[in-house]
């Protein structure tokens, strides 16, 4: 355990990049490790996660380097052509790496054993195993369809039409994956959109994707079988997920005034900046561009008063990692904030309802828990009191980086009880919080 104390600080000032979105890093490894040729790859987030996705492609046959910061390259051995890998897939604590892993491996005439950490191993996998056993692979999962799991693919594999029971990215982009080696079409019918980096970027590698809207917004997404992907150069644009921790600490630490560059604003992932806008936040957005096909923009964030707010539940999906966040400036808000319909919230790295609860509640912030969303009643720009221990973070990233943002804004800080998960999505995190808040406070 590394144990840390953050402790309150005087303005944030500068500017800071964060690093590369994850979900796309893991998607351009796994199809750049499909595609026939070799793909290069800028701005790959370096993370445990998507290091994890890395070893599992270059365990299956791809050729997967590193040749500078952030750059890689990539031979793919073509969609059909998976190797069985010889040893266990370890998945760390990578929820995208395994799901979307499995999907590959379902349309493969190959075996695996994916293997994780103790919050990997108590996330439900259930939500893959039921369309991939349909479309023909065998799954031996741990009771409740846990890892460890084996899987083996079908050849061929049945093509499906699936709708998604839980809103669900991950999932999406496991069918669509093992459809890719999968004869005829291969359909998702996603009721409530999520984010749709899959699909950009199976095109972008060539494949045959469409995607119908239906009147109530349901989405239809195909994917047509044995496609061959053409490899590509891949730019890898920011992680608004990542941004998240700066854009609040900019808004709830007075005289803050910072610059957070090349953050991804895909319609899909862009809830958190629109939610923190309409409690008042100051973020503006500086130079909009596309960036990997995605759009960008430098934001501009300030020290606001925040207001609280009942957060619309259909913004959820477009929001998802970053509600802990969100809960720290809501802690942080004059006036209560309601968020709802957050029940994926409970079966991320951690149960991310009750964390937060627990943990916002340790440092002094009024709120109360409900089945699927916390009620917080915010201390109208006071500092919160702080810690007396250390808070506990159970192996998750986002719980640590968002309770590190609380003790910014604290009395007498917060402890965090291991910072060490924070490495699975952001491993510059404290050496940019430590520049930001060194820089000179303007007059
Ligand atoms: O597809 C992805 O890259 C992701 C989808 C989301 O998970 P779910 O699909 O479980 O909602 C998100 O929480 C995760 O961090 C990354
Ligand atoms: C839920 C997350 O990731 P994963 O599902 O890939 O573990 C996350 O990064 O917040």
């Amino acid at each position: 355990m590394h144990p840390r104390r953050f402790l309150p600080t005087g303005p944030l000032r500068g500017r800071i990049r964060v690093p590369g979105d994850k979900s796309i890093s893991h998607r351009a490894i796994m199809l750049s490790a499909l595609a026939v040729g070799e793909s290069r790859i800028s701005g790959l987030l370096e993370g445990e996660d998507v290091l994890a996705t890395a070893a599992a492609m270059r365990a299956m046959g791809a050729q997967v380097e590193r040749t500078g910061e952030g750059a890689w390259a990539v031979h793919g051995v073509g969609v059909g052509s998976l190797l069985q890998p010889e040893q266990a897939l370890e998945m760390g604590n990578s929820g995208t790496s395994t799901r979307l892993l499995m999907g590959l491996i379902a349309s493969h005439p190959i075996q695996a054993t994916f293997t994780g950490d103790a919050s990997l191993s108590k996330r439900p996998m259930g939500r893959v195993i039921e369309p991939l056993s349909q479309m023909g692979a065998e799954v031996n999962a741990s009771t409740g369809g846990k890892l460890p799991l084996i899987l083996r693919g079908a050849a061929p594999a049945v093509p499906i039409s699936y709708r998604l029971p839980v809103a669900s990215a991950q999932v999406k982009s496991a069918v669509l994956l093992a459809g890719l080696n999968t004869p005829g079409v291969t359909t998702v019918i996603e009721p409530v959109p999520t984010r749709d980096h899959s699909e950009r970027m199976l095109r972008g590698f060539g494949a045959e994707v469409s995607v119908d809207i239906e009147p109530d917004g349901t989405r239809v997404i195909s994917v047509t079988g044995h496609a061959e992907l053409r490899p590509q150069v891949i730019e890898v644009p920011g992680d608004p997920s990542s941004a998240a921790f700066f854009l609040v600490a900019g808004l709830v630490v007075p005289g803050s005034d910072l610059v957070v560059e090349n953050v991804g604003l895909n319609p899909t992932r862009a809830g958190l900046v629109e939610v923190l806008r309409a409690m008042g936040g100051s973020i503006d957005e500086v130079a909009r561009r596309e960036v990997g096909g995605e759009p960008v923009a430098d934001l501009r964030v300030r020290h606001s008063a925040l207001s609280g707010i009942e957060v619309d539940p259909a913004l959820a999906p477009s929001m998802i990692d970053e509600f802990p966040a969100l809960f720290v400036a809501a802690a942080l808000a004059q006036g209560t904030t309601i968020t709802t319909g957050l029940d994926e919230l409970r079966v991320k790295e951690s149960d991310r309802l009750s964390v937060m609860a627990t943990a916002l509640q340790a440092a002094g912030a009024r709120l109360e828990e409900l089945e699927d969303g916390l009620v917080i009643h915010g201390s109208a720009g006071e500092p919160l009191r702080g810690t007396q221990g250390a808070i506990a973070t159970h192996l998750d990233h986002r719980i640590a980086m968002s309770m590190a943002v609380a003790g910014l804004a604290s009395r007498t800080g917060v402890e965090v009880d291991d910072t060490r998960p924070i490495a699975t999505s952001f491993p510059a995190f404290e050496t940019m919080l430590a520049q930001l808040a060194t820089e000179e406070p303007a007059v």
